[in-house]
């Protein structure tokens, strides 16, 4: 679980994370929602330790983990648009990330599912941005992370590839891991994720279970159970 206090961050007189307090269970797949600039991103960059908050905390196994880089061995990240060196091939990424890690456990389930094995031999700069998300995806997954954090993971991937992808969400899910899924498609998260933080002007709004939305809204699909929350509580 990953405990998050009092959390602010301001850029000059703009304040994109305005005392955030929540916790992001174990064993939940947590959809990260609001409209832009609501501040997703950031929060995202401050667990990932990418953006140092001006205040509050981070809380996992008990330990702040603001500026604590050993807690980035814990957690996966799934990009949007993955950069990587252009001239690399697949093989040459992989390779390099494991020497770097120097983790004998690896998961290559991802890997082996979008048969990235077969295209060990291309560059980067040759792979369409489809593929490109699969390389993000097997190694966001690669060393096992306790923690999963992704950013609009399905865009891009074709269906059998997208099908793939929540499969293992779910499989990570259910082994007790905490997935975090920055999206704006409320249509792909409707069968992924057990929860939802939604953040408005840098404040969070709510953060509930799927059963909390559902009996507070009388709504199945979590697109409209949000567009209903919405329109009963308009942010001015
Ligand atoms: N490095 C930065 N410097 C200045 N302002 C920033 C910086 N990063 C983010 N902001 C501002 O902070 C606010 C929150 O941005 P953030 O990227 O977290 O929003 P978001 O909810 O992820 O948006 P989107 O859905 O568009 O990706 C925005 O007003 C943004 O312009």
């Amino acid at each position: 679980m990953i405990s998050i206090q009092q959390l602010t961050k301001t850029f000059g007189k703009l304040t994109a994370l305005d005392q955030i307090s929540t916790e992001l269970p174990d064993s939940t797949c947590l959809a990260l929602i609001g409209p832009n600039g609501s501040g997703k991103t950031t929060l995202a960059k401050s667990i990932l330790g990418i953006v140092h908050p001006d205040k509050g905390q981070i809380i996992y196994k008990g330990k702040n983990i603001i500026g604590d880089f050993a807690f980035k061995s814990s957690i996966g990240y799934m990009p949007q648009i993955g950069r990587y060196p252009e001239n690399m091939t697949i093989g040459q990424i992989l390779d390099m990330i494991k020497d770097i890690r120097g983790e004998k456990h690896l998961d290559e389930d991802l890997s082996d599912a979008f048969s990235l094995n077969k295209l060990l031999h291309k560059t980067m700069r040759s792979l369409s941005g489809g593929t490109t998300q699969k390389v993000s995806a097997a190694l966001a997954f690669l060393f096992d992370p306790e923690v999963l954090m992704l950013d609009e993971p399905t865009a891009g991937l074709d269906p059998v590839a997208q099908g793939i992808l929540k499969e293992k969400i779910l499989l990570e899910k259910s082994k007790g891991k905490l997935i975090v899924i920055t999206s704006h498609i409320l249509s792909e998260l409707d069968d992924l994720v057990s929860a939802v933080l939604y953040m408005q002007e840098g404040k969070l709004l709510f953060n509930k279970t799927i059963e909390q939305l559902r009996e507070q809204t009388g709504q199945v699909r979590l697109s409209s159970a949000i567009a209903q929350i919405m329109q009963s509580n308009p942010i001015s």
